[in-house]
């Protein structure tokens, strides 16, 4: 079923988290078909957790086969400051259940430096895409200055938290930094970097990804008349000129 809260706010629910997931890859490859065609690029921002679940059809027929998968560039909307191989890192999750699947150039896959610290490692992050932005393969938003990605796929946490924006946290409110470093997540790994939301914002499709009725609350708060008084993070997704899309499977839609 879709819900239109306007043109740029689709919510579509699915009757499990199986067609979701089918519905996801579809409109992930489209996105990939349209950008590749137009800019020879697809810029393509994953989050961790369950997202990469969701993501499994992409990596079966027929999308396996026809997505040009030489034209993605991948980063991480949020990462734990971990080494790369280590069970909590999103860049071993990713690769485990999606990047050791498709032929996506390894130059073209932008994981952190796990050698350096928090702080080192938010700054070398913002480094990058502003590399990426003067070799124009990120694009920046004309109104913002903010990098332009052209697809986010962001997952939500049962508290409401997106990338490692969480409840209550400062870095919620951060409206400059492009990328920022927690030291004290509270949902461990304590040490993480996230891109900020100016940058999540900026992006030209985002997903909202989630399923089970473990996040239907927060669901409720952010789509329904949700009564409860501090803003979640997840309420702030809102593309500045792009288009939010959720995927909710029933279960997450159950308090709706
Ligand atoms: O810690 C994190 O949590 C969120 C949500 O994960 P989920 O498993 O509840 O979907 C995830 O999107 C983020 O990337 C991750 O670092």
């Amino acid at each position: 079923m879709t819900v239109f809260k306007s043109i740029r706010h689709i919510i579509d629910e699915f009757d499990s988290e199986e067609a979701l997931s089918v519905s996801l890859a579809k409109y992930t490859a489209d996105l990939s078909e349209k950008f590749a065609k137009q800019k020879d690029s697809f810029t393509v921002v994953m989050s961790g957790g369950s997202l990469i679940k969701s993501l499994r059809k992409l990596v079966e027929a027929p999308y396996v086969d026809s997505i040009d998968w030489s034209k993605w560039h991948v980063f991480w909307v949020d990462e734990r400051v971990v080494p790369k191989y280590h069970p909590d890192s999103n860049y071993l999750l990713a690769y485990d259940g999606f990047l050791s699947k498709v032929p996506i150039p390894s130059g073209n896959v932008y994981a952190i430096n796990d050698a350096l610290s928090a702080e080192a490692a938010a700054d070398d992050y913002e480094t990058c895409v502003k590399h990426l932005i003067h070799n124009k393969i990120i694009s920046v938003s004309e109104s913002s200055g903010f990098p332009k990605f052209d697809l986010m796929l962001l997952g939500m946490g049962p508290d409401g938290h997106v990338a490692s924006l969480f409840p209550g946290h400062p870095l919620v409110q951060e409206k400059k930094k492009w990328v920022a470093f927690i030291k004290e997540s509270p949902k461990p790994p304590p040490e993480r970097i996230t891109f900020t939301f100016p940058v999540i914002n900026a992006s030209e499709n985002i997903a909202l990804v989630v399923a089970g009725a473990g996040k239907a609350h927060p669901v409720h708060v952010a789509l329904g008349n949700g009564e409860d008084s501090d803003v979640l993070p997840v309420q702030m997704v809102s593309p500045d000129e792009g288009k939010l899309t959720w995927f909710l499977d029933k279960d997450a839609a159950s308090k709706l």
